[in-house]
Order: structure tokens, then sequence, then C-alpha cells
């Protein structure tokens, strides 16, 4: 059974469609890619799956289980976690805590609990910031793990918000343009770190119009242009598919990967 399962997702904006009778599926512990040019649908598709918005027709399961319509909240609960395609950072917090509050899904208290702190609590805060810390290790910033958040560099926010959306534990990672105005070497950066969070069992969509980056690490790309999906396949074949050079102006983008 397929982890995550979209069928005939559509999404429609007044009398656009933004998504329109979308399907495919992800296997547990793959890594896929969403491409297209720009307003092909791409974070409309994130939103829908994420519980951002509510499909117009279709459906979406995940772990066997329909969540089509399903707030975010819920959606997160089940493990399906996503980054935004602009960063969104506390910005007045330490990195630390940024991936401290990412934490929230797999940790429990209420009023009572944090007026009290009984030990249980208190051992969970400290498993917590233990857990951020390693996180930060393991994107490469323990070492800003005590600066503000708004002191890092753009291209480290970045990895920040990575850090944070591994803190809830997810089963299915969405990355949406997570490359967004890095340079080359923090685009490498990161696709390395991308890599370690598959190969480390996690299932990951990234939606990425870096083709370097999509080529290098994707092993399964969905292809989307005005809506509607008009390949999938592996990277070999998604280089060479004619629909999709024609998408891309040419196919310059696509070519040159
Ligand atoms: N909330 C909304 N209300 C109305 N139209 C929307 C809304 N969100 C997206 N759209 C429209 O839906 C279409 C698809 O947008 P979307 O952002 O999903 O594309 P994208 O592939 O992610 O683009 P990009 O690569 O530029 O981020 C666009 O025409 C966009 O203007």
């Amino acid at each position: 059974m397929a982890l995550l399962s979209v069928r005939e997702a559509t999404k429609r904006f007044g009398g656009l469609l933004a998504n329109e009778a979308i399907s495919f599926d992800v296997e547990e512990g793959e890594l896929l890619a969403v491409i297209g040019p720009n307003g092909a649908g791409k974070t409309t598709l994130f939103n829908v799956i994420s519980g951002a918005y509510p499909p117009t027709s279709g459906s979406i399961h995940f772990d066997g289980r329909d969540i089509t319509g399903a707030s975010p909240h819920g959606v997160a609960h089940a493990g399906l976690v996503r980054t935004y395609q602009l960063v969104q950072l506390f910005k007045n917090l330490t990195v630390a805590e940024n991936v401290e509050i990412g934490s929230h899904r797999v940790t429990r208290g209420g009023v009572f609990s944090a007026l009290f702190r009984p030990h249980w609590m208190q051992q969970q805060e400290k498993s917590v910031s233990v857990g951020a810390r390693e996180l930060l290790r393991f994107v490469g910033l323990e070492a800003q793990a005590d600066d503000p958040a708004d002191t890092l560099p753009y291209g480290r926010q970045r990895l920040l918000e990575v850090a944070r959306a591994l803190a809830a534990r997810p089963r299915l990672l969405l990355l949406d343009e997570p490359a967004a105005g890095l340079n080359t070497q923090e685009t490498e950066a990161l696709a390395e770190v991308i890599s370690r969070i598959h190969l480390g069992g996690t299932t990951v969509i990234l939606i990425e119009h870096d083709m370097s980056l999509v080529m290098k690490i994707a092993q399964r790309i969905v292809v989307l242009d005005f809506g509607k999906k008009i390949a999938e396949g592996a990277p070999d074949e998604i280089k060479s598919h004619p629909d999709v050079i024609a998408a891309y102006l040419g196919g310059t983008e696509i070519l040159d990967a």
C-alpha cells in the first residue's frame, strides 16, 4: 500500500483550475520531486495534501487513512509535515528554540502541567532540548544553536526550517522549494541534508525549480503544467520527455541539468 495516494485531486479558484484531476502515489521511503513551470499548481497541490485547502474534488489518503479535507493540524498529527516556500521562522527566538517548537506534535502537556511542571514534563523538556541540538547537528547548525534565528544568513534559515520540520518526526516530509534563493554551495549542502533525511527512512516530496538538485536526488518526478500532471517517471525519462521539454520553454532548463 502506498504511503500517500492522491486521486483525481482538483482545486478550483473561481474560474481557475489550479489542480485538475491529479493522481499519483508515493511509496514509503521514496524521494519524489514535483516540478513544473511557475504557476503550474505545485504549491496548491501541497496545500491540498497538507490540509491548508480542501480539494474541490478528489481524495488524499495517507497511510491508508482518508485525510481529504482534514485540518492542517490533523494532517501534521498524522505524520505529514511540510515546510513553506517563504521562510517562516520565529525570528525573536533562538535557533534551538525554533526547533523545539517543531516538536509539539510529539510532546504532551497542558495549562496544568505548564504551571506545575511535574517531573515527567521536566524530563520531556530535557529530551526536547537534547533532540533539538541533535537535529541542529544533523543540518550543520549546532554552532548557532543559541543565536537569535534572524541573525542566521538566509541559506542557514532554510536549513533551520528543515530541522524544525524534522522535530515533528514526520513520516512524510513535504519541502516547498527549499533551495529557493540559495547559492550553489548552499544548495549542495541542502541536497546532502535531504539525501540523509531520505536515507534515514523518511519519505520526502520535494517541490523544486533547481533542476540539477532535482535530477541529482529525486528517485521519481511528477511534472505539472497548467494544473495538470503531464508526466511521471524516473529523472532520465523526464529529462527526455517531449511534453516536459515543451513545457519548459524549449527545454533548456531540463536539458542543461
Ligand atoms: N489562494 C489562491 N487564490 C486564487 N488563486 C490561487 C491561489 N493560490 C494559487 N492560485 C493560483 O493557482 C495557480 C497555481 O499556483 P501555484 O502557486 O500552485 O503554482 P506553483 O506551481 O507553485 O508556482 P510557483 O512555481 O511560481 O511557486 C496560479 O495561477 C495561482 O495564481
